[in-house]
């Protein structure tokens, strides 16, 4: 049994994770650690069936655990995770405190310093492009939920150095669970309810960052350029990712199906949907399966559309896979 505590338990992502791990045959949950909430039951804070107790993170018997899941805002993850790695304990971090490789770049996209530089560069949580650095490891950046969604949507290409143009366009849609729980004036229900709302358009948003480096990393150093425009749909769960590349112009659109569909041939958790089948939301909620439909819009114009669950592939699952690799279990172990 692999013996876990989650810091962050009441928030949305810290839930989700409770809720799958109740599924995990090879996991006991010790604790769940709550800033705000110590001392009560999380059913109290969250109405639902997960009646676990939460206990103060200074309280946190780190010494009965074998690993730490970090549900926790970016700096905090960061300051949790050192203290964890001087326990001796392994850590995954749901936060992007460990997803950029540098103190400068993190910097740069966070607009403060580094919480804990000594434990840079971890690796990359995104199994399906970076196994092999993921088994055993101690510590693990597990990625933003758009661009889980956007670099599965794109790797392909990248990889076979497909792309005719490094333009990629990001045009994605999320559910407003992605936003976390704590209300904000954009995720309002009446803000929300019936609208859809871009925000953090051109080169702002904090992930442009961390696909710009993980989509060099996999185009083993042919520097991409990335325009995202995320927008906020009014459910709870979901982002759906319509993505625009340059191909070369006598590719047909079954080529490049058959190039996805070789490299993502034995992975439990990507979809290639066939010809004529678009992704869509409902393709992947409540799974930790990310679906891919391929467009050939006009010669040397492919549009993909990249459907995963932000709560799932996006965070918890994802997380759980990476548990999985991080100790040699099944990857698919507790997943759907
Ligand atoms: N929501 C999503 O779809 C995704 C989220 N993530 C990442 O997961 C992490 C958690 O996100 P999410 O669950 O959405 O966020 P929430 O805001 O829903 O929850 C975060 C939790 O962290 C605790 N917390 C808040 N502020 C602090 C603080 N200053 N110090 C310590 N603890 C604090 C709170 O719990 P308490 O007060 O009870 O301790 C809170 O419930 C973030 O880093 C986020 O970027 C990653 C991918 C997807
Ligand atoms: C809808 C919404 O607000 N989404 C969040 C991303 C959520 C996420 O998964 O990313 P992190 O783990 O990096 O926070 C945002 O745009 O900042």
């Amino acid at each position: 049994m692999i013996r876990v505590g989650i810091f962050g338990a009441t928030g949305y992502a810290g839930y989700e994770l409770l809720r799958w791990l109740r599924r995990h045959p090879e996991v006991r949950v010790v604790f769940a650690a709550s800033e705000s909430s110590a001392g009560a039951s999380l059913a109290d804070v969250i109405p639902g069936p997960l009646d676990t107790p939460l206990i103060a993170p200074d309280e946190a018997p780190l010494g009965d655990v074998d690993l730490v899941f970090l549900a926790l805002p970016h700096g905090a993850a960061g300051k949790m995770a050192r203290r964890a790695r001087a326990a001796g304990v392994r850590v995954i971090d749901f936060s992007a405190d460990f997803r950029l490789a540098t103190p400068e770049s993190y910097r740069r996209w966070y607009g403060h310093d580094h919480p804990a530089p000594e434990l840079l560069p971890a690796p990359y949580g995104l199994p399906e492009l970076n196994r092999a650095a993921l088994r055993g490891a101690m510590l693990i950046a597990n990625p933003g939920c758009y661009p889980t969604g956007m670099l599965l949507g794109v790797a392909p290409l990248l990889m076979a150095g497909a792309l005719t143009d490094p333009l990629i366009i990001v045009d994605a849609k999320s559910g407003v669970s992605g936003a976390g729980r704590a209300p904000k004036q954009n995720t309002h229900f009446v803000e929300v309810n019936e609208n859809l709302a871009p925000y953090s358009i051109g080169q702002v948003h904090r992930h442009v960052g961390e696909m710009r480096q993980e989509a060099q990393r996999i185009a083993r150093g042919v520097a991409p350029e990335i325009v995202f425009t995320p927008q906020l749909l009014p459910v709870s769960r979901g982002i759906l990712s319509t993505i625009y590349l340059r191909i070369p112009d006598d590719w047909s659109e079954d080529r490049v199906r058959a190039l996805y569909r070789e490299q993502y041939a034995d992975e439990p958790f990507v979809r290639v949907l066939s010809a004529g089948a678009l992704a869509t939301l409902g393709h992947t909620t409540d799974t930790n399966v990310c679906a891919i439909s391929l467009t050939l819009a006009r010669p040397g114009l492919l549009i993909v559309v990249s459907s995963e669950d932000n709560m799932v592939k996006g965070a918890a699952g994802q997380a759980i896979q990476n548990m999985n690799l991080m100790f040699g279990l099944d990857e698919t172990t507790g997943l759907v």
